[in-house]
C-alpha cells in the first residue's frame, strides 16, 4: 500500500540484466529497463519475445523450474531471490498485475464482491461493512453500473469486459504504485478494448500509478504509453519515447512493426509485414537474433549481438544498421494516437 513516507530518489522499478531460462533454453537474455513513478511504459513484441516473463520474473511468479538471474529492484530493493515474505508484500500491494483472460483469473464460484473484499482484506485494515463499502466504491470506480447490487453477482453473470473491470478493481485494492497489464484487451471486442484502455488511463491518473502495458499491438501501446520498449527474442532491441519511436524508430524490427500499422490519414498504402518468423529459442542464431529476417543485415550482424546503445537522449537501439534503417526503410506512418485498438484496415 502506498505510504506517506518520503518518496525515495531514483526509478520506481529498475530491471538490470534480467535473465530467465527454462531447462537451459533462454527466454530473457538480459533486460535493462526502468519504470519511473507514475510513468506509462509499453512493452511490445511478437508472441514469445519475453514480455510476460519479464514481469513474472520480477514478481517471483515463475515456476520453480525457471532459472532467473540479474536484478529487478523496486525502489532499490532487490526482488530477484527475495524471500516470500518480501514478495508477498510487493505483489498486489506495490505492484499489481492483470492478465488477458479475466474469466480464468477470477474464481467462478465466489461472488465478485467477495473476491474484491478478499483483495482488500490482504492489503488494508478494513473489515465488515467498511470492507463491503470499499469493494462497492472500487466496483463503481471501474465503471460497473449498479455496483452495490452487482457485488453479489458471480463472474459468469458479467461480460468479458466487465470481468476485466473487476480484475482492475481487485488490482487497485492494494493501491499499487505500478500496475502491469498483460494484454488486458486482447480477448475483448474492439469497442470494449477501447473502453478498458480508457479505464486504465483514468485509474492511472486517479491513483498516480505507473503502468506497464504489455501488448503485441503497437496501436494500443501508442495510445496509452509515454515510453515504449520493443522486445525481440528475449531482448529489448529499441526503447524510446512513444512519439519519437513512431517518428524516428531506428531498429529494422521496430520499423517493420510500425510499417504494419494502417496510416490514420492521407493516402491509403499497402501495409507491410515482417517476413519470416521469430527464431526458436533453442536454436538462436549467433549475432543479432533478428538478422535472418532483416533486409539490411550485413555479415557482421551475424557475428555479434549488438548492445543496446543510446542514439539520442532517452532513445536506445541494439542494431549495427540503425543509421541505414532510418535512411532506407519506408517512413513510419503518423502516430496512431486515437486509433481504436486492434482496428484493422484492409491494405490498399
Ligand atoms: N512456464 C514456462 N515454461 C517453459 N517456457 C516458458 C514458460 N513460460 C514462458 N516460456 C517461454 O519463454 C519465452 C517468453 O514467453 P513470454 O510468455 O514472456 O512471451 P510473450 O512475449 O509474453 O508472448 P505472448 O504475447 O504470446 O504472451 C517463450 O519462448 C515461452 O515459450
Amino acid at each position: 500500500m502506498a505510504s506517506s513516507a518520503p518518496i525515495p530518489a531514483g526509478p520506481l522499478v529498475q530491471l538490470a540484466d534480467l535473465r530467465v531460462s527454462f531447462a537451459g533454453v533462454p527466454a530473457l537474455r538480459g533486460i535493462d529497463l526502468t519504470v519511473g513513478r507514475g510513468e506509462a511504459v509499453g512493452l511490445v513484441g511478437e508472441s514469445g519475445s519475453g514480455k510476460s516473463v519479464t514481469w513474472l520474473a520480477a514478481l517471483g511468479l515463475l515456476p520453480a523450474k525457471a532459472s532467473v538471474g540479474g536484478s529487478a529492484r523496486l525502489e532499490g530493493r532487490e526482488l530477484v531471490g527475495a524471500p516470500a515474505s518480501v514478495l508477498d508484500t510487493v505483489r498486489g500491494g506495490r505492484i499489481a498485475m492483470i492478465f488477458q483472460d479475466p474469466a480464468s483469473a477470477l474464481n467462478p464460484v465466489l461472488k465478485v464482491g467477495r473476491q474484491i473484499a478478499e483483495a482488500l482484506a490482504l492489503h488494508t485494515d478494513l473489515s465488515g461493512a467498511a470492507l463491503r463499502a470499499e469493494a462497492k466504491r472500487l466496483l463503481d470506480l471501474v465503471g460497473i453500473p449498479d455496483a452495490g447490487r452487482r457485488l453479489d453477482a458471480y463472474p459468469h453473470e458479467f461480460s468479458g469486459g466487465q470481468n476485466q473491470r473487476v480484475m482492475i478493481a481487485m488490482a487497485l485494492a492494494g493501491r499499487p504504485d505500478l500496475l502491469v497489464a498483460d494484454e488486458p484487451t486482447t480477448a475483448l471486442d474492439v469497442t470494449i478494448q477501447a473502453q478498458i484502455l480508457d479505464l486504465l488511463r483514468s485509474v492511472r491518473r486517479e491513483f498516480s500509478m505507473a503502468l506497464v502495458l504489455i501488448s503485441h499491438d503497437l496501436g494500443v501501446i501508442a495510445e496509452t504509453c509515454d515510453r515504449v520498449a520493443v522486445m525481440y527474442a528475449g531482448r529489448i532491441v529499441e526503447e524510446a519515447a512513444a512519439d519519437r519511436l513512431f517518428e524516428a524508430a531506428r531498429h529494422p524490427y521496430s520499423r517493420g512493426l510500425i510499417g504494419s500499422l494502417p496510416p490514420l490519414s492521407g493516402p491509403r498504402r499497402r501495409l507491410t509485414s515482417i517476413p519470416g518468423i521469430v527464431p526458436d529459442p533453442r536454436h538462436l542464431p549467433t549475432g543479432c537474433a533478428f538478422a535472418p529476417r532483416c533486409a539490411l543485415a550485413l555479415r557482421s550482424c551475424a557475428e555479434a549481438d549488438p548492445a543496446l546503445g543510446a542514439v539520442a537522449p532517452g532513445h536506445r537501439v541494439a542494431c549495427l544498421r540503425a543509421d541505414a534503417a532510418a535512411a532506407t526503410l519506408p517512413p513510419a506512418p503518423a502516430l496512431p494516437v486515437g486509433l481504436p485498438a486492434g482496428i484493422e484496415v484492409q491494405p490498399a
